[in-house]
C-alpha cells in the first residue's frame, strides 16, 4: 500500500507521529510536506495530495492540519477525490465501508496522537463495502461530472 501523507505548519506535528507510525508499519509513505512549522496555506498541500492519489499514484492519502477541516475542503475540490473529515474511529472505519473515502483529514488542535494512529488504523484496514454504497458513489461522481471539469 502506497500512502500521501502532507500537512500545513498546523498540523506539521501530528503528520510526523502518522507518518514515523507508518514507517515503523513498513508502509510505503511519502511526505509532501509542509516541512516546518513555519506558517503556509493547507490549500498547497491539499492540492499536492489529492492529484496524486486522483492520478492513481498512492493508494489513499491523508492530510492533517489544525482542524482538519481546510483541508477536506480544499482536497474534495479536486475530481475523484473523496475526503473524509474525522475525529473517531468509527467514522474513520464507515468513511472506507460506506463512502469509498480515498483521504482521510484529521486536526492536530482536535484529535490527540492516540486516536489519530487508530484512526488511521481503521481507515487503511476497511473495505469498501459496495452494493447500495456504490449507487451512491455512482451519483456523487455524476455530481462531479456535472459541476467539475
Ligand atoms: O485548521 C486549519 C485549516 O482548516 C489550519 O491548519 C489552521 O489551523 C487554521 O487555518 C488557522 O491558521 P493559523 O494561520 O495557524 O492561525
Amino acid at each position: 500500500m502506497k500512502i500521501a501523507i502532507a500537512s500545513d505548519h498546523g498540523g506539521f506535528k501530528l503528520k510526523d507521529i502518522i507518518k514515523k507510525h507508518l514507517e515503523a508499519r513498513k508502509i510505503e509513505v511519502k511526505d509532501f510536506g509542509t516541512f516546518s512549522e513555519e506558517s503556509c496555506d493547507y490549500t498547497d498541500f491539499a492540492l499536492l495530495v489529492a492529484e496524486a492519489v486522483a492520478k492513481g499514484e498512492f493508494d489513499k492519502g491523508i492530510l492533517v492540519c489544525g482542524t482538519g477541516i481546510g483541508m477536506s475542503i480544499a482536497a474534495n475540490k479536486v475530481k475523484g477525490i473523496r475526503a473524509a473529515h474525522v475525529t473517531d474511529t468509527f467514522s474513520a472505519r464507515a468513511c472506507v465501508e460506506h463512502n469509498n473515502a480515498n483521504i482521510i483529514t484529521l486536526g492536530e488542535r482536535i484529535t490527540g496522537p492516540g486516536v489519530a494512529i487508530d484512526i488511521i488504523e481503521e481507515f487503511l484496514s476497511a473495505k469498501f463495502q459496495g452494493g447500495r454504497h456504490q449507487r451512491r458513489i455512482d451519483k456523487i461522481m455524476e455530481i462531479e461530472n456535472r459541476y467539475m471539469k
